[in-house]
C-alpha cells in the first residue's frame, strides 16, 4: 500500500494516524478566553501530556505509525526552506498580530528551528516573551494559542487517497488548517500526490468530525453547528468526480455545542455495529436524511438503521452511548461516549471514564482499549477527534 494517504472506511485496521500532543497552548487559557477559543476548561498540562503519551502508545501497541502534526510542519520547511518566510507571513497575517508587532514577532519565530516554531505557533505568543510589559493595551497576546490542534480530526479530513482541506467555522479554529495545507502541498511524503476535494479558501464552512468514511462507495456527512449542506454539496462534486465515490449520506442534525459534530453523535465500529447517541436512536423525525449522488439531492424517508444496512450491506445494529439511563447517556455523550477511534473491526479506542457505554460496547462483542482522559476531555473531544487516519488497511470485499 502506497504511504501517501489511504482511507476507504472508517472501521479498516489503521496503520498510520495523525495527532497533536498537548502542549504550552492549554497553559494559554484563562478563563475568559475559553469561549472564544472553544476550549471548556483548563487542563492540567503535565496531566494531559502524560495522558496523551498513554493514548498514542496504545495506537502504537496496536500496529499504527503516529505522524505528529508539529514535527511534520518542521520536516516540511526543513525540506523546502525557501518557502519558510512566506509561511511565517501568512501565519502572522492569519493571527491578526497587531502592525506595529509584526516586525518583531517575525524576528522571533525566524529565529527558531522549524520545529520550535511550530509548536510555538501551535502554543499562542504573550507580549510578555517579547519584553513588552506595559502596553497600553492590556490584551496579553499577540498571537492567540490554538488549544483546538490537538483535535486533529477537524481541519481536513482524509477521504480515500485525498483529502477535504477545510473552511472551519469558526475564526480561532480556521487559522489550523494552515498546518496540513502546508504538509499536503509541500512535505515529500505527500506533495503532488494527495488530491483536493475541498480548499481552505472556499467560503462554506466544513469540519471533519462531521466526516466518516463508510466504505469505498459512500460517505456520511452531518449538517450540523460545523458543517454546512452548501459545503458538503461544493465538495461532493469534487469528491464524484475524482475519488471512488457515488454516494453521500446526510444527516441533517440538530445544531447546538453538544452535538458539534456527527462524530459527538455517531460512530461506526464494526462491520455492523455503530454507537449512537440516543437522539438519534429516539427521536428519527427530529432530523432528515438526505442522498447526494451525481444525479442531485433527494430526501430519505427511512430510518437511519435501514438506510446503514443498505449502505453497508449488513443488518446493522445501533448501540446507545449511556443505555437506556438518560443521566449516563447526556454526561457520557458529553464526554465523548460517542467519540471512540476505531482501529481494527470491531476494535476502538475509548475514554475509560464511559463506563457505561464501554459495558454496552463490549456487551455487543466490541473490543474496547480504555485510555484516561481527566484532562483530555476538557477540551469536548475524544479518541476520534484527537486523530486523522491517514491510512488505513483495506478492508475485505464483502460476499453477499
Ligand atoms: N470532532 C470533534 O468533535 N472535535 C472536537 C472539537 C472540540 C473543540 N473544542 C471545538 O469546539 O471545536
Amino acid at each position: 500500500m502506497e504511504k501517501k494517504v489511504h482511507v476507504f472506511s472508517e472501521i479498516g485496521k489503521l496503520k498510520s494516524v495523525l495527532v497533536h500532543r498537548p502542549g504550552d497552548e492549554v497553559e494559554n487559557l484563562t478563563p475568559e478566553y475559553l469561549e472564544r477559543l472553544l476550549f471548556d476548561d483548563v487542563p492540567f498540562k503535565k496531566v494531559a501530556i502524560e495522558e496523551h503519551n498513554k493514548f498514542t502508545s496504545l495506537i502504537r501497541e496496536n500496529g499504527a505509525e503516529v505522524l505528529y502534526i508539529e514535527e511534520l510542519v518542521a520536516e516540511t520547511l526543513d525540506q523546502n526552506p525557501k518557502i519558510k518566510e512566506a509561511f511565517v507571513d501568512q501565519f502572522i497575517n492569519e493571527a491578526s498580530v497587531r502592525k506595529d508587532l509584526v516586525k518583531p514577532f517575525k524576528d522571533f519565530l525566524m529565529k527558531m528551528t522549524n520545529l520550535d516554531m511550530a509548536v510555538k505557533m501551535i502554543a499562542g505568543t504573550k507580549k510578555l516573551e517579547l519584553g513588552i510589559t506595559n502596553d497600553a493595551d492590556k490584551y496579553p497576546f499577540i498571537a492567540d494559542p490554538l488549544p483546538n490542534v490537538l483535535f486533529q480530526r477537524d481541519p481536513f479530513a482524509s477521504i480515500g487517497n485525498g483529502v477535504t482541506m477545510h473552511h472551519m467555522w469558526s475564526v480561532t479554529r480556521n487559522r489550523e488548517t494552515i498546518f496540513p495545507d502546508l504538509v499536503f502541498k509541500n512535505h515529500k511524503r505527500f506533495a503532488g500526490n494527495v488530491p483536493y476535494f475541498y480548499e481552505r479558501d472556499w467560503k462554506d464552512f466544513i469540519e471533519g468530525g462531521d466526516i466518516l468514511v463508510l466504505n469505498s462507495e459512500t460517505l456520511i456527512i452531518g449538517v450540523s453547528q460545523r458543517t454546512s449542506m452548501a459545503a458538503i454539496e461544493k465538495a461532493s462534486k469534487q469528491i464524484f468526480k475524482e475519488g471512488s465515490y457515488n454516494k453521500i449520506l446526510v444527516l441533517d442534525l440538530p445544531k447546538s455545542r453538544a452535538f458539534m459534530h456527527l462524530d459527538t453523535v455517531f460512530t461506526n465500529v464494526d462491520y455492523d455495529k455503530f454507537i449512537v447517541h440516543p437522539l438519534i436512536f429516539d427521536s428519527i423525525d427530529q432530523f432528515k436524511i438526505f442522498e447526494l449522488s451525481k444525479d442531485g439531492k433527494k430526501e430519505i424517508k427511512k430510518p437511519l438503521v435501514d438506510v446503514l444496512s443498505e449502505a453497508t450491506g449488513y443488518k446493522v445494529q445501533l448501540i446507545k452511548c449511556g443505555g437506556e439511563d438518560p443521566i449516563a447517556a447526556g454526561r457520557e455523550q458529553w464526554n465523548d461516549g460517542t467519540n471512540v477511534l476505531t482501529i481494527a473491526p470491531g476494535v476502538v479506542i475509548a475514554y475509560e471514564r464511559n463506563w457505561v457505554t464501554i459495558d454496552l460496547l463490549e456487551k455487543a462483542g466490541v473490543k474496547v482499549i480504555k485510555t484516561p482522559s481527566s484532562e483530555l476531555s476538557r477540551g469536548r473531544g475524544g479518541p476520534r477527534c484527537m486523530t486523522m487516519p491517514i491510512i488505513r488497511e483495506d478492508l475485505p470485499k464483502k460476499s453477499s
